[in-house]
C-alpha cells in the first residue's frame, strides 16, 4: 500500500477536538511488550482482557470475533506478528510471508488487515540490505500500524465533522442513524462512523443517534449501545427492521456507516444491512456517508464486484448468545457483509478529504 496522503479539511484541528478520552472504552492494551485485547464476545456483561502473544493468538481472536472491526483487526494482526519476533527465533523472510497469508485468511472481507500486513512485502524484497536489517525494518513498520491508526483517526473524524457542518449550513443539532459497531471497539482510537457521532456529541451538536441492533451478530445492541451508554451519548436502539419507519417518522439528517473494503469506484462493503440503509436513504432523500480511513481503501479492485463477501456459520443466525431460537435443521444463508453501490453514496469521508465516489478514484494512488 502506498504511503498515507493526509488532507485536513478546514484545518488546523483545534486541540480541544475530541480531547477528552476518559469516556472511551479501550479495545486493547499494549505496552510495547505485551498485548491484551478486550474479549468482545463477552460484552456487555463482562469486561475481560485476554493476552495475544503471537500470530496464532492474533489469528484466533480475529477468526472467533473476540476482536472485530476492520481497523482493529489490522492492528491486532500486525501487533501479533510484531510479538512473534520476540518469541520465534525461526522467523525469517520465508516464514514471515507464510504468516502474512495465514493472518489474511482469518477474515476475508475486511481489507485493512491485508493492506497492513502486505506492506511488509516491499521491505522483504528490498535489495542491498541484509536479512537482519529487513527484519528490523519489519518490526518498525508493524509498530507504526498501531501508532498511525490513532493519528489518522483524529484527521478522519475532523474531516467528517467538517463535511456535516458544510452540508447542513446553520443546523444546530443532528439526528443520525448508524449500523454495527464502528467505535473505539472497532479501532484503537475513537472509531469511524461512531467516532463522528462522538465528535458531534462532544461539540454539543448531537440531538440523537438511532442505533441498529445489527442482526445476526448484534454488534449494535452489544457493542455500540455499550459504548454510547459509557460515553453518555444520547441514542435509541432500534431493530434493523425499524430503520425505514424511523426515517419516515423522525427527522433523520444522515446515515453514517463504517466500511470494510472500498473499491476504487467507491463501491463500499460494510456490515450486512448497510446496503438496505443506503436504499432507504435514497427513498427518503437522506444523506448517506461511509466514514473510511485510508487503510480501508482497496486500490487493487475497480468495483465492488471483486469484493469477497464472508459467509459465516448458520449457528450465528439460529442462536442468540448460544441459545437456539430456531430449528437447528433450518437451511441458512448468513453473509456477514453487503456492498453498497457508489451511486447510493452522498460522499465518502476520509482522512485524505471528503469525496464524491466519482472523485474518489483520482485520489487513490496506483
Ligand atoms: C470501524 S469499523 C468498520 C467496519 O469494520 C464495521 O462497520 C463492520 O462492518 C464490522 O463488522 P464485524 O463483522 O463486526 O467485524
Amino acid at each position: 500500500m502506498a504511503p498515507k496522503i493526509n488532507k485536513i479539511v478546514n484545518g488546523p484541528i483545534p486541540d480541544s477536538f475530541l480531547a477528552d478520552e476518559t469516556k472511551r472504552l479501550d479495545s486493547l492494551k499494549f505496552d510495547g511488550q505485551r498485548l491484551e485485547v478486550l474479549d468482545q464476545l463477552l460484552l456487555p456483561h463482562e469486561f475481560k482482557y485476554i493476552p495475544v502473544n503471537d500470530v496464532s493468538d492474533a489469528f484466533n481472536v480475529i477468526k472467533s470475533m473476540q476482536v472485530r472491526g476492520a481497523p482493529l483487526i489490522a492492528v491486532v494482526g500486525s501487533l501479533g506478528l510484531l510479538l512473534e519476533f520476540n518469541k520465534n527465533s525461526e522467523l525469517n523472510i520465508e516464514t514471515i510471508r507464510e504468516k502474512i497469508e495465514y493472518l489474511i485468511s482469518s477474515r476475508p472481507t475486511a481489507v485493512d488487515l491485508r493492506n497492513s500486513v502486505t506492506g511488509l512485502i516491499p521491505i522483504l524484497e528490498t535489495e542491498g540490505i541484509t536479512d537482519d536489517e529487513k527484519l528490523a525494518k519489519c518490526q518498525e513498520y508493524l509498530l507504526n500500524v498501531y501508532t498511525a491508526e490513532k493519528l489518522q483517526n483524529r484527521i478522519l473524524l475532523w474531516n467528517a465533522y467538517q463535511e456535516l457542518l458544510t452540508a447542513f449550513p446553520g443546523k444546530e443539532k443532528f439526528t443520525v442513524m448508524t449500523i454495527c459497531n464502528t467505535g473505539s471497539l472497532a479501532t484503537v482510537s475513537w472509531g469511524t462512523a461512531l467516532g463522528v457521532i462522538r465528535a458531534l456529541h462532544s461539540e454539543n451538536r448531537l440531538n440523537l443517534a438511532y442505533v441498529l441492533e445489527t442482526r445476526p451478530y448484534n454488534q449494535g445492541i452489544r457493542l455500540t449501545a455499550t459504548e454510547l451508554l459509557h460515553g453518555q451519548v444520547p441514542f435509541k436502539l432500534i431493530t434493523d427492521s425499524m430503520a425505514a419507519w424511523a426515517m419516515k417518522n423522525h427527522q433523520v439528517d444522515c446515515v453514517l456507516v463504517g466500511a470494510d473494503n472500498v473499491a476504487r469506484n467507491g463501491d463500499t462493503a460494510n456490515k450486512i444491512g448497510t446496503y438496505m440503509l443506503a436504499v432507504l436513504c435514497k427513498h427518503h432523500n437522506i444523506n448517506f456517508y461511509p466514514v473510511v480511513p485510508f487503510t480501508t481503501i482497496n486500490k487493487n479492485i475497480s468495483s465492488g464486484e471483486e469484493i469477497k463477501i464472508e459467509e459465516r456459520a448458520a449457528s450465528e443466525l439460529l442462536r442468540v448468545n448460544g441459545v437456539l431460537v430456531g430449528n437447528s435443521e433450518c437451511p441458512v444463508w448468513n453473509p456477514a457483509f453487503d456492498v453498497t453501490p457508489a451511486h447510493l453514496i452522498t460522499k465518502i469521508l476520509t482522512d485524505f478529504g471528503n469525496w464524491s465516489p466519482a472523485a474518489l478514484e483520482e485520489q487513490i494512488p496506483r
